[in-house]
């Protein structure tokens, strides 16, 4: 893959800051915690995405000499700077949840430790990454999970918003459970399935619907996936589809036989489909429908009794159109001096915007079946007892108070990078996606549901949520 220059995809104020810290405090480390707030959809988890391109930026993180030139015309940094920026080395340590992890509000999904002028100069675009390709990962995880083990494929390049949203969106996509894309770049780049029908141009290009079905047929004889509604589908699409599966069956071939509607009434039209296609002998050929899908949709038509075996999504699940803002945020937690670690907050108004403090762990609670319970946020300076009690971070749940004791912790972070050397190995698309499933299917039935889901627990130790009681009250004038 050719190098990317992203460095100055950034937001002003990271650079200005930087050039401060460089002056005025050059030897401090700080941490920042990328989290975020709210669950899309009112969802019940988020699928962790983007980890990937996240390693892909920071091991190309450099400035060019164009960058540096540009820079210097705007007058706003210094000389020494700019040569530092010249000379650039990412030498930061990078800790994050593994892509397809189920996640939940508040929690470290990456952590960064370094110097202030480099951790800050990285906000925008990790956020960026993360923010799209989570909200896409878990969109599509929704979308999966009402088509019942139905493949979904990924359609919605047309309609993204820009190549980049089109690309890393179809790869996250598949991380969220699609079978594959029409995306053949993303497929080329992911190690994904590349998967496709035809489009109405194709049969409109034919004198008639049938002449374009004899057509495919002849190129394509193993893989007949007739889109079926461009005039109509039950007095021609349908029975002109079955006319060529007879002449295929007929040559001795009988794989990949299928139709595709894109409109109307799709419970209706395949329950029809369906009964056409059976009684002419070819149960075994497939339906697939698209046209505007999303989960409410698929639901609606799958409780309606249509008769369905894949999806095309594309609009819906590339935009996340119900709710397209993942508003995860990158805070300063932590800075240290001289090996000492000062845990650092932000405060405000309302309750879930007060910061949390502390270089932090983060693990998941197991029971012995492999069951999780929750989380548990911890201070990385502590040693976490069996014996220890902890507390539901959401003052509400009647359960505040729990004790660790019968729970399994796992760490969900990993460590991604020392001091700017890369030491993990992300792997394929589909290993990624199977691990997704695996860990989803950890969590309580209750959360997975698309409406009113059960809020997952995340708990807190007493000394984290002391240290940041303290500090709220330190703080408060
Ligand atoms: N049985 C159904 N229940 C719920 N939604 C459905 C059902 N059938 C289709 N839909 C959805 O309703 C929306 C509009 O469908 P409609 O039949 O109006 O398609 P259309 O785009 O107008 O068709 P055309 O492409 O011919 O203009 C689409 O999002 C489609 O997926
Ligand atoms: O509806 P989506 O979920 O985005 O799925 C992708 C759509 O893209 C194609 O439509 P096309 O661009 O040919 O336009 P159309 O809406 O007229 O079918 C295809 O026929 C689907 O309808
Ligand atoms: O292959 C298809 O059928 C397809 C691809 C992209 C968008 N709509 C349909």
């Amino acid at each position: 893959m050719k190098t990317r220059n992203l460095s100055l995809l950034l937001d002003l104020y990271e650079l200005t800051m930087a050039n401060g810290f460089f002056r005025k405090q050059p030897q401090k480390i700080g941490y920042f915690d990328l989290y975020f707030r709210k669950i899309p959809d009112k969802g019940g988890l988020v699928v962790y995405a983007g980890l990937a391109q996240v390693i892909r930026y920071l091991d190309e993180l450099h400035f060019s000499a164009s960058d540096i030139e540009y820079l210097r015309e705007l007058h706003i940094f210094d000389n020494a700077f700019l040569e530092y920026l010249r000379d650039f080395r990412f030498e930061c340590d990078v800790w994050s949840v593994e892509e397809g992890t189920p996640v939940f509000p508040n929690e470290p999904l990456l952590t960064v430790k370094g110097p202030l002028v480099q951790v800050q100069l990285l906000e925008t675009m990790l956020l960026n990454i993360v923010n799209h390709e989570s909200l896409i990962a878990t969109k599509a995880r929704r979308i999966c999970m009402v088509a019942r083990n139905r493949p979904v494929m990924e359609f919605g390049s047309r309609r993204a918003q820009g190549a980049d949203a089109a690309t890393y969106g179809a790869r996250a996509a598949v991380i969220g459970g699609c079978s594959g894309t029409a995306n053949v770049l993303s497929a080329k780049l992911f190690g994904l399935k590349p998967l496709g029908t035809m489009a109405h141009s194709w049969i409109q290009s034919f004198p008639s619907e049938q002449a374009a079905f004899e057509a495919w047929m002849e190129v394509y004889p193993h893989n007949c996936l007739l889109l079926v509604d461009t005039y109509d589908v039950l007095k021609s699409g349908v029975p002109n589809a079955i006319r060529i599966f007879k002449k295929l069956k007929k040559m001795g071939i009988n794989d990949h036989l299928g139709v595709r509607i894109d409109s109307g009434d799709i419970t209706v039209l395949t329950q029809q489909t369906r009964k056409m296609l059976d009684d002419a002998g070819f149960k075994d050929a497939t339906i697939t429908v698209s046209n505007a899908l999303d989960e409410e949709v698929i639901q609606n038509v799958l409780e309606e009794g249509a008769a369905i075996d894949s999806f095309g999504v594309g609009e819906k699940l590339i935009t996340a159109a119900s709710d397209p803002v993942l508003s995860g945020v990158y805070k300063l937690v932590a800075t240290q001096e001289d090996n000492v670690v000062t845990p650092k907050i932000k405060l405000s108004n309302t309750v879930e915007k007060t910061t949390i403090p502390g270089f932090k762990r983060l693990y998941r609670l197991y029971d012995a079946e492999g069951k999780s319970h929750g989380d548990l946020l911890c201070l990385d300076s502590e040693k976490v007892e069996k014996s220890s009690e902890i507390y539901n971070s959401d003052p509400n749940k009647t359960q505040h108070v729990r004790q660790l004791q019968a729970w399994h912790l796992k760490p969900l972070q990993v460590q991604i990078f020392k001091k700017g050397t890369l030491l993990y190995h992300v792997p394929e698309t589909m290993e990624i996606q199977a691990f997704s499933k695996k860990r989803i299917a950890e969590l309580p039935m209750a959360c997975l549901r698309l409406k009113n889901p059960d809020i997952y627990d995340v708990y807190w130790t007493s000394q984290l949520k002391t240290l940041r009681q303290k500090m709220i009250e330190e703080y408060t004038y």
